[in-house]
């Protein structure tokens, strides 16, 4: 099995959820973007892999002094999210080895932990498939009518949400989304491009608070949250009182 491990960041949306006036990954926590700190995470847990950052091919906002990691190159993005991992894996094909593991991490969630990154990591070592962070749905479940009224409540049970990274070996993922884009297939993950082959990625419990900064109301949201993250890093002899908290971030 190799021992080197891609990091694939896609960064070249466009946030238009978001409405402001540049895409959120240029957005500021602390003064600094919410790539730089999603950057620095990745770096944190990963120091000795290797980046490929997808960036929209008009971008205005990028910084590569953002970039911590000494081994990265870009990627062009591409219209949708799926596109700009592809264009990533084929920037690449030359350099990585076919069971190489790629775990793909998205530029909007910065709050990702080093806990949660190694362990998906391990997690992913020896697994045939590949797999993802992700969190069981804890609230009820409704599906609207369209008309702003409830047509049914779902049940929730089995119900998880899908995180980043997801990870799988580089020839498996490279085959997944070209099978998708080739079939028609929508996919928003690479999971569900894996799963269209017939595979059951491995879902990986992940945080909370591995949330994508997607709407107004996230980016304060993230702050609290990387902020909460930084005071119990600091607090080793509190968290040793509390055990369900941790000290790493
Ligand atoms: N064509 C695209 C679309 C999305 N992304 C990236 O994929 C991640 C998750 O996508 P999402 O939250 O949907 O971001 P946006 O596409 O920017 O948001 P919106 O759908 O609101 O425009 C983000 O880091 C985003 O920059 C990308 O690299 N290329
Ligand atoms: C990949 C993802 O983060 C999993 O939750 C998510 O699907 C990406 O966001 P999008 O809004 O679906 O593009």
């Amino acid at each position: 099995m190799s021992e080197t491990t891609w990091l694939v960041v896609p960064a070249a949306g466009q946030g238009r959820r978001m409405g402001a006036e540049i895409p959120k990954q240029y957005l500021t926590i602390d003064t600094r973007p919410v790539l730089a700190h999603t950057l620095d995470r990745l770096l944190q847990a990963f120091p000795a892999s290797r980046l490929c950052l997808c960036l929209d091919i008009e971008d205005r906002c990028f910084d590569p002094a953002w970039v911590p990691f000494a081994d990265w190159r870009r990627a062009p993005g591409g219209a949708e999210r799926v596109d700009s991992v592809i264009h990533a894996l084929e920037a690449i094909a030359g350099e990585a080895a076919d069971d190489d593991l790629v775990l793909v991490h998205d530029a909007a969630r910065p709050c990702v932990t080093v806990e949660d990154l190694r362990r998906l990591e391990a997690c992913l070592a020896e697994d045939p498939v590949g797999g993802l962070l992700a969190t069981r749905v804890a609230d009820t479940v409704k599906r609207d009518d369209g008309e702003g009224r409830v047509a049914a409540t779902q049940p929730r049970d089995g119900l998880w949400h899908a995180l980043t990274p997801q990870g799988f070996r580089y020839d498996l993922l490279c085959r997944a989304l070209r099978h998708a884009r080739a079939s028609g297939i929508a996919v928003t993950d690479e999971a569900s491009a894996v799963e269209a082959l017939g595979l059951s990625p491995r879902l990986v419990v992940g945080r909370r608070d591995n949330l994508k900064i997607t709407h107004p109301e996230d980016l304060g949201l993230a702050a609290l949250v990387l902020s909460a993250q930084r005071q119990s890093a600091q607090q080793p002899a509190a968290q040793a009182a509390s055990p369900s908290a941790k000290a790493s971030i």
